[in-house]
């Protein structure tokens, strides 16, 4: 079993919901980014979702892109991602860690030596925002076979067709994007989440993860209550913006621990 689908086996045991926090490899500090996965794993974090730069994210919103910019302005490659997932696996082997990136720098490097490498460096699952599920069946066989997970998106435009094809093909969980835009948007509607999931959920078992939006103890624990798990990625990158110098990894566990403390109310 992947460590992925261990975990929301384990969660599911405990009667608990998943926190998947999302950053960007290299923003602030290339250097800082093994500790801010560790701050990330201390507040309770249970599957980190790292960002791979791109120069031309356009399911990102300003927050995101900016953090992009950050990062490929300091040189960090999709190489440079690996790297940083070694690194982070001296200390940690058990949080999973799941790469998220645009299909460029993948196809780039060659999907098959991407798998592999990507599972070498102790990568769990890969979502890559622009290959759609019904295009991407090799690629998901390919990850599946080097032992990593594919996972893809999900939207509220998504047809049951689209819904069906995503559920023969991911592993580990489903993302559900919370609604039409790019991510940092400020319009969730909680309800339209609660009313969209059960149609995932016909289609198949694999857990549900819910993100865009997400941005306070409040909202992640009202999306929590239908979802498996929750993302949040822009109201991180901006309080690694907004942290006094020298205070980043501190505000980053702080916050987590807010977030986590409210699923589990
Ligand atoms: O930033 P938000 O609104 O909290 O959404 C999560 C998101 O940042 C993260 O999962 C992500 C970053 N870039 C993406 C591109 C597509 C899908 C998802 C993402």
């Amino acid at each position: 079993m992947s460590k992925i689908s261990a975990v929301f086996n384990q969660l599911k045991i405990d009667g608990k919901k998943g926190l998947i926090p999302f950053i960007t490899a290299g923003d602030p500090e290339p250097g800082l980014t093994v500790e801010l996965m560790h701050a990330l794993v201390r507040g309770g974090a249970n599957v980190i979702e790292l960002g791979v730069p791109f120069s031309d994210p356009m399911a990102d919103g300003p927050v995101i892109q900016r953090s992009s910019e950050r990062a490929l302005s300091k040189g960090v490659t999709l190489h440079g991602c690996l790297e940083i997932v070694k690194e982070f696996r001296k200390l940690d082997s058990k949080t999973p860690v799941v790469l998220m990136g645009y299909a460029n720098p993948v196809e780039q490097m060659g999907a098959e030596r991407f798998a592999n490498e990507a599972k070498a460096a102790g990568v769990d699952g890969v979502l890559i925002v622009d290959y759609p599920p019904e295009e991407c069946v090799d690629f998901a066989s390919r990850m599946r076979i080097a032992g990593v997970d594919p996972i893809f998106l999900l939207a509220p435009t998504s047809s049951l067709e689209r819904i069906k094809d995503a559920a023969k093909i991911a592993s580990g969980y489903i993302y559900y994007v919370s609604m039409r835009g790019v991510t940092g948007s400020s319009n969730l509607n909680t309800a339209d989440v609660a009313s969209n999931i059960p149609k995932i959920r016909e289609a198949t078992s694999i857990p549900i993860a819910v993100g865009f939006g997400i941005s306070d103890p409040e909202s992640a624990r009202i999306v929590s209550k239908t979802a498996d798990a929750v993302v949040i990625g822009s109201r991180i990158i901006r309080l690694l913006e907004d942290a006094p110098p020298g205070q980043a990894v501190q505000s980053l566990e702080a916050f987590i621990r807010e977030i986590r403390v409210a699923l589990d109310s």
